[in-house]
């Protein structure tokens, strides 16, 4: 099974805004709401790509409810532990630029953590986890550490999309995969990367770190894949980004929906990068059909620089 656990789940609220005007009153031109945080999207998109997965997380009054109806509707499987304030609206506002503001979202108690924890527990080997977007204020930056070296003991894969010291912590414990992007990266050591040889040379470090497989995205720059055996290069697709909210999270699904299938991590690499583009290229997360018609797009160049 896949699990993916979304400690801090938000609405989406998307609205597009003609030549908005910040300290004036702008009227939208439309709306759209979606269950949202990272760990949720990669469910989204893999029920998308016919993959079953659970979404785990903590989730909380009326906009929680959004939440678990919206999955129940599109039978994404779901066992979230209920929290007494709501959860978070993040705005995602689209104009001449996008704009995101991103709430807070509930305080999250000691016993609901550890509840979090006994789920984990209950994961069997082989499975693979997927902890994916923020950490909430009121936990610890080293919540995703603890989970990680779980997995390691019990032999669940775990996959991390997350950033800073909470990233950098799990790394002693082995992770499946992560998936920074470039500027993330460069956040871990201090340094701009600006060039795909940066990235794979920074890259290389994450796994003398302990990290098993690293994809690095740099949006229309490409992608980098990286692990003991392989530096792969990965170019992306022309077209119009309409939409970069949850491109990165569709990279993680569609390399997750073929690497269950056969293991092979250049093809996964290349669908993964399809649908992060494919993602970029609509206006909510991508279809089967919008990924199929980019993968051939993508040409995967073998380096070891
Ligand atoms: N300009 C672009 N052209 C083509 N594909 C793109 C473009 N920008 C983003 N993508 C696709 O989206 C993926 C993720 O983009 P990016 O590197 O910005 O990651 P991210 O910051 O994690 O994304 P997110 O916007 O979800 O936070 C890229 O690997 C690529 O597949
Ligand atoms: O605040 P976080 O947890 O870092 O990010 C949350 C978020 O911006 O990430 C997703 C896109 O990747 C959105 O669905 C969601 O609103």
């Amino acid at each position: 099974m896949i699990y993916t656990c979304t400690l801090n789940p938000s609405i989406d609220y998307v609205t597009r805004v003609r030549n908005f005007k910040e300290g004036h009153l702008n009227r939208s031109d439309s709306t759209q709401m979606y269950p949202g945080g990272k760990g949720i999207n990669v469910s989204r998109v893999l029920k998308r790509l016919g993959i079953e997965s659970t979404a785990i997380g903590y989730i909380g009054g009326f906009t929680g409810a959004f939440i678990k109806d919206f999955l129940t509707a599109d039978e994404i499987l779901h066992d979230f532990i209920t929290v007494s304030e709501a959860t978070r609206i993040n705005v995602k506002l689209k104009s001449n630029k996008e704009t995101e503001i991103n709430g807070q979202g509930p305080s999250i108690s000691d016993e609901q953590q550890k509840e979090l924890l006994d789920q984990i527990d209950a994961m069997s080997e082989g499975d693979f986890l997927v902890l994916a977007g923020s950490i909430p204020p009121s936990m610890s930056e080293d919540f995703y550490a603890k989970i990680t070296e779980k997995c390691n003991q019990k032999g669940i894969k775990a996959v991390i999309d997350t950033t800073g010291e909470a990233l950098i912590k799990t790394f002693p414990f082995q992770p499946f995969l992560i998936k920074p992007n470039h500027h993330e990266l460069g956040d871990l050591f201090q340094v701009r990367i600006e060039s795909k040889e940066a990235a794979i040379y920074y890259g290389k470090k994450l796994l003398e770190e302990g990290v098993q497989n690293v994809i690095v995205s740099m949006a229309g720059q490409g992608a980098i894949f990286l692990n003991k055996d392989h530096v792969l290069f990965a170019n992306v697709p022309v077209g119009t980004v309409k939409n970069s909210v949850g491109a990165g999270d569709s990279v993680v699904a569609g390399f997750l929906s073929q690497i269950i299938q056969d293991g092979d991590f250049q093809s996964a690499f290349q669908y993964g990068v399809a649908s992060g583009s494919a993602t970029a290229f609509s206006e909510d997360l991508c279809t089967k059909q919008e990924i199929e018609a980019l993968r051939n797009q993508i040409t995967i160049e073998k380096t070891t620089r």
